[in-house]
């Protein structure tokens, strides 16, 4: 039986999947929120011809035959302007930001002029009039649109919202995610694990992934691997976007996951894919929510939260699938034929002096291994059936740093 490819899954499991609605929030809320409605400038920046440098503000036609002697006649500081007009032959002593006052044209730097108590010779010519003022709205305008919808609020955008005197946003809500951990040999980090038990730590890792995606993270905690347990668990999640599960993918006799879900409402979309690791994934929708089985080994759930749940919240927030863009990199081992999976090869990165990304596949790929996927940076991403490849052959590459 052949297995579904990756992309046909990966379009499966996206389809449909719309923006979620919009919600306001305070501008100090808004950090990593991504906006549901542009952002129009309250006022003009900057709100008066300003100057760029340290030094004196004059008409330009006084500069014109140096050295010129000026008479000083007031100063314009940041936040206290210089209220009279610069006449004839005069200059005001102006700081870096400060308005420039009516009459004057140009801002002569300080390096340029030797001022006595009451004069400001200016020595040398730095340029034409105008120079050293940035005019009124150079920035932006009352009015205009400075962020458009769909944009993530990252440190630049803050910075630009907050110019524009915004006070309130509208932003996409948080995808909910809730994560349900599976498995009688689990018990919660801090606990001292029987010999037979392991600590769950699979949820941790999707809960950071989730929240660093934009969405929000309800931790259901571990069921146990029987129907009732699995079961209302499940149940508890019926208001979420998506329900994520771990383990219990897979064929063994406890794996009742997949039953349990559809028991519980799932429609079955797929069951296997055609991916190493993560081939015992489980998709399925239950009315307007979205469900994804990951297998139980810590690798093969993070790789497919990668593959798959990052691009089913980015479409929620009304965000470009980042991975649609494929990046590449540069082999610096070689690699063997693939199999019949794609494959997610864990990998370390270098950087060479040309600023090219060379990476290194790690030496056992058990997708057991949690300190070695941790040291990985990135994912090399091999076709089904991609042949051998050399030293020095540029690959796919899916990066693991959100
Ligand atoms: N006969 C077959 N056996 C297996 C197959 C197969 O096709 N035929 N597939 C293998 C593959 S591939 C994977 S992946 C695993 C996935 O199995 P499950 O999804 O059923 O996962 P579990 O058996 O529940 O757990 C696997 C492994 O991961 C540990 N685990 C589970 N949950 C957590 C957690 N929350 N935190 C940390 N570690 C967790 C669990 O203890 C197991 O060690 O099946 C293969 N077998
Ligand atoms: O595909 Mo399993 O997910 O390799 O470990």
């Amino acid at each position: 039986m052949s297995l579904l490819p990756v992309e046909e899954a990966l379009l499966r499991v996206v389809k449909g999947l719309k923006p979620l609605s919009a919600e306001t929030v305070s501008l100090g809320h808004a950090r990593d929120r991504v906006l549901a409605e542009a952002v129009t400038a309250n006022l003009t920046q900057p709100p008066f011809d300003s100057s760029a440098m340290d030094g004196y503000a004059v008409r330009g036609a006084d500069v014109k035959d140096l050295p010129a002697t000026l008479k000083l006649v007031g100063q314009s500081a940041a936040g206290e302007g210089y209220a009279a007009t610069v006449g004839a032959g005069q200059a005001v002593r102006i700081f870096t930001g400060a308005p420039v006052p009516r009459g004057a044209d140009t801002v002569v730097p300080q390096e340029n002029v030797d001022a006595e108590k009451d004069t400001a010779r200016v020595t040398i010519r730095e340029a034409e009039p105008g120079r050293h003022i940035r005019p009124h709205g150079q920035d932006f305008h009352r009015g205009e649109t400075v962020l458009e919808a769909g944009a993530l609020m990252g440190p630049r955008q803050m910075m630009l919202a907050a110019a524009a005197n915004t006070t309130s946003l509208k932003v996409r809500k948080k995808p909910i995610v809730s994560i349900l951990a599976t498995g009688d040999e689990l018990v919660p980090p801090g606990f001292d694990p029987a010999p037979d038990q392991i600590i769950s730590s699979v949820p941790y890792g999707l809960c950071a992934l989730v929240l660093s995606a934009g969405g929000e993270a309800d931790m259901l905690g571990i069921a146990e691997d029987t129907p009732d347990s699995l079961s209302s668990l499940i149940a508890a999640a019926a208001d979420s976007d998506i329900l994520v599960t771990v383990g219990g993918a897979s064929v063994g006799d406890r794996d009742l996951v997949g039953q349990v879900l559809q028991a519980e409402g799932m429609t079955l979309d797929f069951w296997k894919i055609a991916m190493r690791p993560g081939k015992p994934l489980i998709f399925g929708t239950r009315g307007k929510q979205r469900v994804l089985g990951l297998p139980g080994n810590p690798v093969s759930a993070m790789v497919c939260a990668h593959v798959f749940l990052r691009p089913m919240l980015a479409r929620m927030l009304g965000l470009p699938d980042r991975d649609a863009v494929r990046q590449t990199a540069i082999l610096a081992g070689p690699l063997k034929e693939n199999g019949p999976r794609q494959h997610y090869i864990r990998a370390t990165s270098k950087w060479n002096g040309a600023g090219e990304r060379l990476v290194s596949p790690q030496t056992s790929q058990d997708s057991s291994l949690m300190a070695a996927f941790a040291k990985a940076d990135c994912l090399i991403v091999r076709a089904p059936e991609a042949p051998a490849a050399e030293r020095g052959e540029t690959v796919s590459i899916l990066p693991l740093d959100l």
